[in-house]
């Protein structure tokens, strides 16, 4: 494969933005193999937007010759409270629920689930030279700067924090490099780790990405963050500044169970929650169910996507790029309800194979469901 297909492969959607297509080319030409990492704390069940948008880079990364890994991030999660501050908790359901929900969705989105590396935080944090490199990024960077920074741990700018939330963004930047990573991957809540870490990467006495000599920078890649169903707590959006300030509470999260879809909903929870969701009519921007249709459906096209109808609503109708879904849907000419029925049909087929696995091997999800979440 040459390197502009391997490009293609690694920037294309879902993947919203990519730092910097340029060392991205500069990584591929200089031969240094290709190590990705992507991060979770583990606190509660795995929606579309962790499984789906996550697994769908994952298969794109190894199609294009990388080395996959999963990050079980049980410290990070003690230190931002999840599943009680417990670590023993958080492990257990690190190496089975999460582990295995995440094997599951890189598999439907076409990765292959065994060669992707489930490495849990404490194995590396308990060696001490991994310190030294949290240190060593923490002297290249401002106090101001990391407070900045919280926000990557769903944490609002300003908020009051303990000493230990601070310390987090320094070890998720120092993930990267301790790990030997070179493409770093997540959704864009992430960013603010990133840049630091492409910011200071050259910077670094230990733990530096090198390769023939040079201190390498490493690319992040951040992928789409699926809308919420629920509605925008202001409507109508009027402008792109107004949308940044709403994403975060726009998008699809685990705290807000109607506002995601899980790995595991049985189709009658599918299509319940899309009967729910927010899909004004002829209104294409900030639309979650168009928005799952561009990026779970339409993901590569041309595709075939039916939406069954009766005849005196104008019959069955085919799409194969989501341009044409949106032109009719923006023309008033395709239904709210027929589209919301058709993603959740679209939704239930696909996630078959995860719903049948949790079926024969529940005890994961039992485990996961008996535990208390925190946030
Ligand atoms: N809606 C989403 N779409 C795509 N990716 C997402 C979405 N929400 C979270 N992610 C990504 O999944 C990873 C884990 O995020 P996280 O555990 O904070 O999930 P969450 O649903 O946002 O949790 P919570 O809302 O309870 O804080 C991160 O890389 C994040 O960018
Ligand atoms: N901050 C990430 C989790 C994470 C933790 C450590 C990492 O190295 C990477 C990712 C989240 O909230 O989802």
């Amino acid at each position: 494969m040459d390197i502009e297909e391997r490009v293609n492969l690694i920037t294309r959607k879902p993947a919203e933005e990519v730092l910097t297509v340029e060392n991205l080319k500069h990584l591929l030409e200089v031969g240094v193999p290709l190590q990705h990492y992507i991060g979770f704390e583990i606190s509660g069940y795995i929606h579309l937007g962790t499984g789906l948008m996550a697994g769908a880079k994952i298969a794109d990364f190894q199609k294009a010759g990388a080395k996959t890994r999963v990050f079980l991030a049980d410290w990070h999660s003690w230190i931002n409270d999840k599943l009680g501050g417990d670590l023993e908790v958080i492990q257990k359901v690190a190496l089975s629920y999460f582990k295995e929900g995440m094997k599951q969705s890189i598999k439907v989105m076409g990765g292959d689930p065994d060669k992707v590396e489930f490495v849990l935080a404490s194995e590396i944090l308990e060696k001490g030279d991994y310190w030294q490199t949290v240190i060593d990024i923490s002297k290249n960077v401002t106090l101001s700067r990391v407070m900045r920074s919280i926000t990557i741990m769903g944490r609002q700018m300003g908020e009051s924090v303990d000493f230990a939330k601070l310390i987090y963004p320094m070890m998720q930047v120092a993930d990267i490099f301790y790990q030997g990573v070179n493409i770093a991957h997540a959704g864009m809540d992430q960013r603010k780790a990133h840049v630091i870490a492409i910011e200071v990467a050259q910077k670094l006495k230990y733990h530096a990405l090198e390769w023939s000599g040079e201190k390498l920078k490493p690319v992040a890649i951040h992928h789409h963050l699926l809308l919420g169903l629920q509605e925008p707590l202001v409507w109508p959006i009027e402008s792109e500044e107004k949308f940044k300030e709403l994403k975060t509470q726009m998008k699809m999260s685990k705290s807000k169970p109607y506002s995601a879809v899980f790995i595991h909903d049985t189709p009658e929870e599918i299509r319940q929650k899309l009967r729910k969701a927010f899909c004004p009519a002829k209104e294409v921007n900030y639309n979650p169910v168009l928005d799952w249709a561009e990026y779970i459906i339409f993901r590569e096209e041309p595709t075939e996507f039916t939406i069954h109808r009766p005849p005196k609503f104008g019959g069955d109708v085919t799409y194969t790029t989501f341009e044409e879904l949106k032109k009719d849907f923006a023309e008033g000419k395709l239904h709210p309800l027929d589209l919301k029925n058709a993603v959740a049909e679209y939704l239930i087929e696909l996630l078959a194979p995860i719903r049948k696995y949790f079926e024969k091997n529940p005890e994961p999800l039992e485990l996961m469901k008996e535990i208390k979440i925190t946030r």
